[in-house]
């Protein structure tokens, strides 16, 4: 996993980069110019399109300046609009890669910059560097940026946004942010997500253990992480092995999502899965999912299960009394979701009662009712981090770049996932991986990162299909294929 670190805190990582590789900073500037234009290719943007790249006086604009060269060496017509005057200082690698730019790129000054051409601008005006309030120019500069109505791609960071902090004051609206070896703990915030747009990591060659140096609690989860946290099955493996969970889920009328979960649980690889369940609705399930066994009554011994998921469609109307009974019987780790968050919220002496180790999974409403009300996504954290330490409980935020928070202080931002996954039934799809996960033995933490990275790809394959016509089935059917993508057997 990619340690996230404070803004502030590059300008070191970049500095023990260059001491311990021999290459220079402005080789570093090199590699991250280059890693845009590769993605810029890889967008196929339009050669016809007229690029302006705002550029200022840091190594944001210098990223900016070898932009612009490497854009003009692959056919695109650039133009570069200085966001400074002439008495300012360039960063000394900003200065190299200014001298630098080709003599068919036109600089102009920021304010000669006509909105009403057509194109695509490149916001490399203010990067990690921004300290305090914004100087009085550079509103303007990002008034002007946003006035355009063309795409807008941020490099690095929307101009403005602090890199660790909410926004406060002006800041550009970007289409796309692509930032460079780490994503800025501020582009994770739901609160920002109109400024950064669509988030695009780009690796500059800072290996992952370059960051031990720097404590922080926060982490991105990538594709490439995945792999190591799953279990690994041998050749005389049997259905034992790979768990028996039990799922309680489904009321009258709400029997979908019992199904969502626990035909999710056996697509993850659950060995056995019960359903238990209202009497009167046991022909929905066994018809929908055969491969479930329901059970009616709660057993009165449930060591026999090896995880169970709770919540989904299971209605809240005299259910605390369940809930409370499962917390006496089952020691173990458990998934609780939805309806079952909602009986905690109402009833908080429960919360003591719940297994260590346990993963709760609320959404933003959930967890303000559960908390109590949240202004902000740093609040939030904060917030979830207290709780999951003084309870020896994990909580898993949803929504966009969900937030995996666990018992031992890490919060890690799940990279995996997309818009179209904001359809009804999702969550239970989640709730019925993450109890298969801990079923076949996986700790919380790592039941948390494959469940939930799994669930995010698995959003992606069927959001490509489907478009804003998925449903929480077809991210069902995409579950096999997420292991196909990432090489689990
Ligand atoms: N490891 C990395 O992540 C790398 C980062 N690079 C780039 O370097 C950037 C950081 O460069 P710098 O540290 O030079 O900083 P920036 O270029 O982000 O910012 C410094 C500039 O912003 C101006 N500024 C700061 N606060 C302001 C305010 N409140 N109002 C108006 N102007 C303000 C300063 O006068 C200075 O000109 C990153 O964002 C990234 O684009 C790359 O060049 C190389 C590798
Ligand atoms: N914009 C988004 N980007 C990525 N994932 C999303 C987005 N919106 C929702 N999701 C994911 O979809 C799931 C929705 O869960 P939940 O809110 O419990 O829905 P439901 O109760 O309808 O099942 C969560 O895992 C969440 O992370
Ligand atoms: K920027």
């Amino acid at each position: 996993m990619l340690k996230i670190i404070p803004g502030w805190q590059v300008k070191l990582l970049d500095a023990n980069h260059i001491q311990t590789t021999g290459i220079s900073s402005l080789e570093l500037m090199e590699r991250a110019a280059k890693g845009f234009v590769d993605w810029w290719n890889g967008k196929g943007f339009d050669h016809s399109a007229p690029v302006n790249i705002f550029c200022g006086a840091g190594n944001n604009g210098g990223d900016g300046f070898a932009i612009a060269r490497l854009l003009d060496t692959s056919g695109f017509k650039v133009s570069v609009l200085k966001c400074f005057d002439e008495s300012a200082k360039l960063s000394s690698d900003a200065l190299v890669n200014f001298k630098l730019l080709p003599d068919g790129i036109r600089v102009m000054d920021w304010n000669e910059f006509d909105k009403s051409k057509d194109g695509i601008v490149v916001d490399a005006f203010l990067g990690v560097g921004l300290t305090g309030e914004l100087r009085s120019t550079a509103k303007a500069i990002i008034q002007k940026i946003n006035s355009f109505d063309g795409k807008v791609i941020s490099v690095d960071i929307p101009s403005g946004l602090p890199s660790d902090d909410l926004l406060s004051g002006a800041c550009v609206r970007a289409d796309f942010t692509v930032t460079f070896a780490f994503p800025k703990l501020s582009l994770l915030f739901p609160e920002h997500a109109a400024v950064t747009g669509e988030l695009i990591l780009v690796d500059i060659g800072i290996a992952d253990t370059e960051y031990d140096l720097f404590d922080s609690t926060s982490y991105y989860l990538r594709k490439e992480d995945v792999p190591f946290f799953h279990r690994k099955f041998h050749r005389f493996s049997h259905k034992g092995d790979f768990g028996k969970v039990l799922i309680v889920a489904g009321s009258e009328g709400k029997m979908g999502a019992a199904i969502l979960s626990c035909k999710a649980a056996l697509r993850s690889g659950s060995g056995l899965v019960t359903a238990l369940m209202p009497k009167s609705e046991r022909q929905i399930i066994q018809i929908a999912v055969p491969e479930a066994m329901c059970q009616f009554e709660l057993p009165t011994d449930l060591s026999r299960f090896d995880a169970i998921g709770i919540g989904p469609g299971l209605g809240v109307m005299g259910k605390s009394a369940l809930l409370e009974s499962i917390f006496h019987r089952f020691k173990n780790p458990m998934v609780i979701d939805a309806d079952a968050l909602t009986i905690l919220s109402e009833n908080p002496d429960l919360v003591h009662l719940i297994p260590k180790g346990s993963i709760l999974t609320p959404h933003l409403k959930e967890f303000d009712r559960l908390l109590g009300d949240t202004s902000n996504h740093l609040a939030r954290l904060e917030k979830a981090a207290d709780f999951c330490r003084s309870l020896e409980l994990n909580l898993l935020i949803k929504g966009a770049n969900s937030v995996i928070c666990l018992a031992d202080g890490r919060q890690v931002f799940n990279s995996s996932g997309t818009p179209y996954m904001a359809t009804g039934g999702s969550g239970d799809v989640l709730t019925g991986m993450l109890t298969s996960f801990l079923g076949q033995g996986y700790s919380s933490a790592n039941a948390m990162f494959c469940g939930v990275y799994h669930h995010g790809l698995a959003g992606e394959i069927a959001g490509e299909h489907y478009l804003r016509g998925t449903i929480a089935s077809d991210l069902i059917d995409a579950i096999p294929e997420t292991f196909v993508q990432l090489g689990i057997s």
